[in-house]
């Protein structure tokens, strides 16, 4: 029987608003093993059915890691484009990912074919195997800030190009694009809002009572 104290919630608490998704990275390597340490941490996440769906392919490949960072300018190029004016000019000046500097890179997928888990709960929600997968990297961007290592979701990617570069198998459907390392510096406020393209809001603008 494990018992958690006050103590323990309040820093679990001060985990949940110091952890960022980072994009400015120190130069230093990660420790040896501390990205499967993460991924062991992330399998410990709920997952529908027990079907452990979430893939996980640690690029360490410099070609490969180019072809990411070139698919990431050519999708950064295209967003920016989206936009017109003021909010394009902001848009501009965003730092939106830390692909070049970040030591690690790790890819993660769904498997929508895996027999694991029987199907359950999956019947009239198959996408709950996304939900799965998006669980397990939320556990392993916490576990990564306790360790103070900085992980950085990046999606202006285009998932077919992932596919190709990486080479995995059709059935695992694109989920995120981490980059790890440690941070330049923590902050407890979100670098989007201290670039004010957008602030956090509270709870109750999200939460209706019927
Ligand atoms: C599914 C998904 C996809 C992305 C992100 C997050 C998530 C959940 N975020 C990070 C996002 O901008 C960030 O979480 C918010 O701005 C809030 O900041 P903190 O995570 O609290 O620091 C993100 N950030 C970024 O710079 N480039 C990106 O492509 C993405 N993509």
């Amino acid at each position: 029987m494990v018992e958690f104290d006050d103590t323990f919630r309040r820093h679990l608490h001060e985990l949940f608003v110091w952890r960022r998704d980072v994009r400015r990275f120190r130069g230093d390597p990660l420790p040896e093993g501390a990205i499967d340490r993460l991924i062991e941490t992330a399998c410990l996440s709920p997952s529908v059915g027990l079907s452990q769906p979430w893939r996980f392919v640690i690029v360490d490949d410099a070609a490969r890691r180019r072809n990411v960072i070139d698919d990431f300018k050519a999708c950064n190029a295209d967003a920016l484009n989206c936009y017109s004016g003021d909010r394009a000019a902001r848009y501009a000046t965003l730092k939106l990912s830390g692909l070049e500097q970040a030591p690690g890179h790790l890819a993660v997928f769904a498997d929508k074919a895996s027999d694991i888990g029987h199907g359950l709960g999956r019947a009239t929600m198959p996408e709950t195997t996304e939900y799965s997968v998006v669980a397990a990297i939320t556990a392993m961007w916490l576990a990564a800030r306790a360790e103070g290592i900085g992980l950085g979701w990046v999606s202006i990617l285009n998932p077919d190009r992932i596919h190709a570069i990486l080479d995995v198998p059709d059935t695992w459907k694109f989920i995120a694009y981490l980059c790890i390392g440690y941070p330049e510096v923590e902050c407890d406020q979100p670098e989007l809002e201290q670039a004010k393209w957008e602030h956090r809001r509270g709870a109750n603008e999200f939460t209706l009572r019927r």
